[in-house]
């Protein structure tokens, strides 16, 4: 039998359950019963789930799908009962005669197919693992599944998820993975019943894990009786939660409670020991009691409610703004990044997920969008933060020195080495995160020297024959398609695989939807105590047209330069560098906006009310098309007469990185 971690308790699930296949009558060389219903019945099976199947399919498989693509496995969704619901990913495996065994409304029980992850993990009510010589079916046996029952909302099983191939993954993550996602289905079958109609809190140990799959849900009424909960409260609690009030939980009162700022953070203590952190989310429509009242709340927390005190509306998305807001000078977090664009906080959630397991990850996007701020973010956040964080720019290093500069090499072993030798910037990383930067842009020798290292977990420097053993974090980042340079030869496809295992993808600013929430937010971050008057109306419309093909990079950059000038003053279009208008006046039907009509009418887009095309200001122009850096970066070259260092500086991008784009495009040669 396969190892397993917890060894004892597992061997003794396998034991027991070839015992019951024997009761079932069953022999390892019986052929597996297909137990399927006629065409009809699966109808009305699929039917009677759909509620599962779509919460499944639609909320929870997109977070885990870079992972499963990159690993040949067929994912299992079956009821209570054992049968089949929905499978996706991969049937390659399976042999030509078994497909319909993985066909909707076969039953996956023991008593039909023995021991089996699905049957298995229903016969126990436990997450499980089956490895290929642990089914009793010898049939079975080309196989590993792993699967995990869910519970709905009043804890009845109601289904089980199964992950199996026939290729060894690394099997004790897949396991580990079953169990997240079930989680997450089991989160969102709460949120989905109860969302909108009751108060959710949710709450965990610690800040950053308060949206990860693992935090406790709370769902309460206005008078704060608990309707439910998910099983990850229950444990972080340590009780049965139906239909206990929520005072009597938490040292706090429900009115603090529910006149909380939604999204905001709070600490509480439970049984006057256990400290959480926890946000509150309303029932849609909800209404807060006013600033003023709330910053007296403690006094009037002891009186009874009174459903008379004044109460007026508070939009969300200022409170968001106004929390969200980075703090001047303070280290990234991947809380502070999340400034609401759907796009990152999905690579948020995705990271989160996974910050301290041993998935690497490849982030995409184009130069200039925060790929590094995302990877600092990401390891002040892991439990790696008190190790160092290695970034190595792959472009940067001339190709001949790059394999020496990452494994390091022997004293003397090269002409031009140190005496001193060196120890290299991969061991340097250590116990900490590792970031190759244009990953894209390693030369192919070096990328196979690099897949030993990661397949083998070991260092040897150039020149050495000693090996040194390295436990990293890889990070790796592009902003090309690594996977067409695979297809064209110029990127190891086996190193490819070892560095994506979750494939993050950061929007350029352009796409955005969080625009207006990062202006201010950068103005936060980088202006002086003394400068309190903001951006102005007019410079935020401006901000919004505008096609940023430097990013965030760029508008760091404008940013930094109109502060220098309007110093304490309110920041207008006089403050921005000439270099700003000139992408604005590449584009068809500009003039520079004076008027809040544009910026309301990109806030719609944000808002999701209309589409960017559809986005017409009120003096009737239309919305410049959008300008990719490559459709306009020839304009600029020629704008600039070719002078790369001002092209460069303008697009806030660095000269190497210019260079090779332009050589992208034919431009230099
Ligand atoms: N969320 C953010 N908050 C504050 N500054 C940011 C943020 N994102 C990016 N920046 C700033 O923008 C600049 C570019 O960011 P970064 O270097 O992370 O981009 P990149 O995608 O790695 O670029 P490249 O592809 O050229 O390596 C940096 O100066 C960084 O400080």
């Amino acid at each position: 039998m396969a190892p397993h971690s917890d060894g004892a308790n597992h061997e003794k699930l396998i034991l027991d359950s070839w015992a019951r296949c024997r009761d079932y009558g069953l022999t390892p060389s019986t052929q597996p019963e297909l137990h399927r219903p006629s065409a009809g019945d699966v109808g009305v099976l699929l039917e009677a789930h759909q509620f599962l199947v779509q919460t499944t399919y639609h909320e929870v498989l997109p977070y885990y799908e870079h992972i499963l693509s990159n690993s040949h496995c067929l994912i299992m969704l079956a009821d209570g009962r054992g049968q089949l619901l929905q499978s996706w990913g991969d049937q390659r495996f399976l042999e030509p005669g078994y497909t319909q065994g993985f066909e909707a409304g076969t039953s996956w029980i023991e008593r039909y197919t023995g021991t089996n992850a699905i049957g298995t993990a229903l016969a126990t009510g436990q997450a499980i693992q089956i490895h290929r010589d642990e089914h009793f079916l010898k049939a079975n046996r080309f196989m590993t599944g792993s699967a995990a029952p869910i519970f709905d909302a009043s804890r009845s099983l109601i289904g089980v998820l199964d992950v199996s191939s026939d290729t060894y993954l690394p099997q004790t993550h897949t396991l580990g993975m079953v169990k997240m996602m079930t989680q997450s289905v089991e989160n969102r079958l709460i949120i989905n019943l109860f969302k909108g109609e009751h108060f959710f809190l949710t709450f965990n140990t610690n800040l950053d894990s308060l949206d990860s799959q693992w935090a406790g849900i709370l769902v309460f009424t206005e008078q704060g009786q608990v309707i439910s909960a998910n099983r990850r409260a229950d444990i972080l609690l340590g009780l049965e939660l139906s239909m206990v009030n929520i005072e009597s939980l938490f040292d706090t009162t429900l009115r603090n409670l529910i006149n909380h700022p939604e999204g905001l953070p709070m600490q509480l203590t439970a049984s006057g020991k256990y400290r959480f952190y926890a946000t509150v989310k309303r029932p849609v429509h909800v209404r807060v009691i006013p600033r003023d009242f709330r910053q007296n709340h403690r006094a009037a927390a002891t009186e009874p409610a009174k459903p008379s005190l004044p109460l007026r509306e508070v939009p969300l998305p200022n409170l968001l703004a106004q929390h969200k807001r980075l703090p001047a000078n303070q280290p990234f977090t991947l809380d502070a990044i999340d400034l609401g664009d759907p796009r990152i906080s999905k690579a948020v959630r995705q990271a989160k997920r996974i910050l301290d397991k041993d998935i690497p990850i490849l982030i995409h996007g184009e130069t200039g969008v925060g790929k590094e701020v995302f990877v600092k973010a990401l390891h002040e956040t892991s439990d790696r933060a008190a190790y160092p964080l290695v970034a190595v720019n792959c472009a940067a290093i001339p190709g001949d020195l790059v394999e020496s500069e990452l494994f390091g090499y022997e004293k003397g072993a090269f002409t031009g080495a140190s005496q001193k030798g060196s120890m290299g910037l991969i061991r340097k990383a250590h116990k900490g995160t590792l970031f190759l930067d244009e990953l894209g842009d390693m030369p192919l020798k070096v990328q196979a020297r690099l897949l030993r290292v990661l397949q083998e977990r070991k260092v040897t420097p150039l020149g050495s024959t000693e090996s040194y053993p390295v436990d990293i974090r890889l990070v790796s980042a592009t902003n090309r398609s690594l996977k067409t340079d695979v297809e064209q030869g110029l990127f190891r496809q086996d190193l490819y695989y070892r560095v994506t295992g979750l494939n993050l993808e950061l929007p350029p600013l352009r796409e955005r939807q969080d625009k207006t929430a990062l202006f201010h937010a950068l103005w936060d971050r980088y202006r002086e105590a003394d400068q309190e008057a903001g951006l102005s109306e007019e410079v935020l419309a401006l901000f919004h047209r505008h096609p940023w093909p430097g990013n965030v990079r760029q508008l760091v950059s404008v940013l930094q330069i109109a502060l220098a000038m309007a110093d304490t003053d309110l920041i207008t279009a006089e403050h921005l560098p000439d270099d700003f208008f000139a992408d604005l006046q590449e584009q068809p039907h500009v003039t520079v906006p004076t008027t809040l009509a544009a910026e309301t009418a990109a806030e719609a887009v944000e808002m999701g009310e209309t589409s960017e095309a559809e986005a017409t200001p009120a003096n009737g122009q239309s919305f410049p098309e959008q300008l990719f850096p490559e459709q306009s970066l020839p304009k600029l070259y020629q704008h600039y007469e070719g002078n790369i260092s001002m092209l460069a500086r303008h697009l806030g991008i660095s000269r190497t990185t210019l260079y090779k784009r332009l050589k992208e495009l034919g431009l230099h040669s």
